[in-house]
């Protein structure tokens, strides 16, 4: 082998650098490109990345991981080239066991504040469908690039969920407070182009590699800020909306856990994954 190609190859092992969350669990992956500093989280539990509590709490060390690690942003994206993710995984939801079912809603409300207060610039490369949490993970993100032929949203309503708190909160976040309002009720999935007109997306790309490209140039514009002065003002810009969760994680727990226990909930969700199910079959 030539001199020349070898260096080639040492050079595109160095780009990037794997690292692993100290779980040894596959369910995200994090790689961090050795040139820019930026870490790349990957969801990663098949089929659509359904967050179970095991990939929360995966989701959750692997964003304090890159946090401790100096990086200088998150990409968040998919190793699924359909499904970005299809959002909480209903099946702990359903006639759920109570002491995991508390672990599974105290591992969701500590990854969304996680990924929503990072100290490093985030973007999301949405390289699929983002539904319902899906969609709250890429807008809890501060910027978002996506590609076409998927839908991203929150369509809880379609099938009689009402979201807690925080969910509204990463909504309203984004989008202006009418278009979230009338979109939740709705329940509407956005089409790339109608999310793009809301600015609930900031880019459209045409392939991941593109997405990612495009997210790292968004995380570059951070380059000659002073990074704990960007963080701190990040913090204070986003500290009304975590105040509730914030200030009272055990009763914004309790709220959702009495619904979630509800008949009327419960009746609803089976239904759902029925049709869920079948849908697949077909
Ligand atoms: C006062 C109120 C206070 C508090 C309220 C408290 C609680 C609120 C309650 C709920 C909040 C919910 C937020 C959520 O995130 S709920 C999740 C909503 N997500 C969905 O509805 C997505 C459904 N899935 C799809 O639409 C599709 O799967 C798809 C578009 C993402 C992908 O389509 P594909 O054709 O590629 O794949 P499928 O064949 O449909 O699916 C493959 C496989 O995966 C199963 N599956 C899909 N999504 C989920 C899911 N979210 N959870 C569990 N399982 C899922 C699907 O059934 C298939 O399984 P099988 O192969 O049949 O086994």
């Amino acid at each position: 082998m030539l001199r020349s190609q070898t260096k080639l190859m040492d050079l595109g092992r160095r780009l990037c650098r794997s690292i692993g969350n100290n779980n040894g669990s596959n369910l995200t992956m994090v790689e961090v490109d050795d040139k820019t500093g930026i870490a790349t989280l990957t969801l990663n539990k098949p089929p659509v990345n359904s967050c179970n509590l095991e990939l929360l709490l995966d989701l959750n060390e692997s964003i304090k991981q890159i946090e401790r690690n100096g990086s200088r942003g998150l990409i968040l994206t998919s190793s699924n080239d359909k499904v970005f993710s299809s959002g909480l995984d209903l099946n702990e939801l359903h006639q759920p066991n109570q002491d995991r079912l508390i672990a599974f809603w105290r591992a969701l409300q500590d990854m969304w504040l996680s990924l929503f207060l990072s100290r490093v610039p985030t973007a999301a490369a949405i390289n699929g469908h983002a539904i319902a949490v899906g969609c709250v993970l890429a807008t809890a993100c501060e910027y978002r690039v996506m590609l076409p032929g998927f839908s991203i949203g929150i369509h809880a309503t379609k099938f009689g969920y009402v979201v807690p708190p925080f969910i509204l909160i990463s909504y309203l976040s984004v989008l202006p407070r009418y278009i979230a309002e009338r979109a939740l009720l709705q329940g509407k999935l956005f089409s790339i182009d109608e999310a793009l007109h809301v600015n609930l997306i900031d880019e459209v790309a045409d392939g991941k590699s593109d997405a990612i490209i495009k997210c790292a140039k968004f995380i570059g514009s951070f380059a000659k800020t002073q990074p704990d002065a960007r963080a701190l003002t990040k913090r204070q810009t986003r500290a009304q909306d975590v105040q509730l969760l914030i200030k009272d994680p055990e009763g914004q727990l309790r709220e959702s856990l009495e619904y979630i226990n509800t008949p009327f909930f419960q009746q609803g969700l089976e239904v759902y994954l029925a049709k869920l199910k079948s849908k697949s079959k077909e």
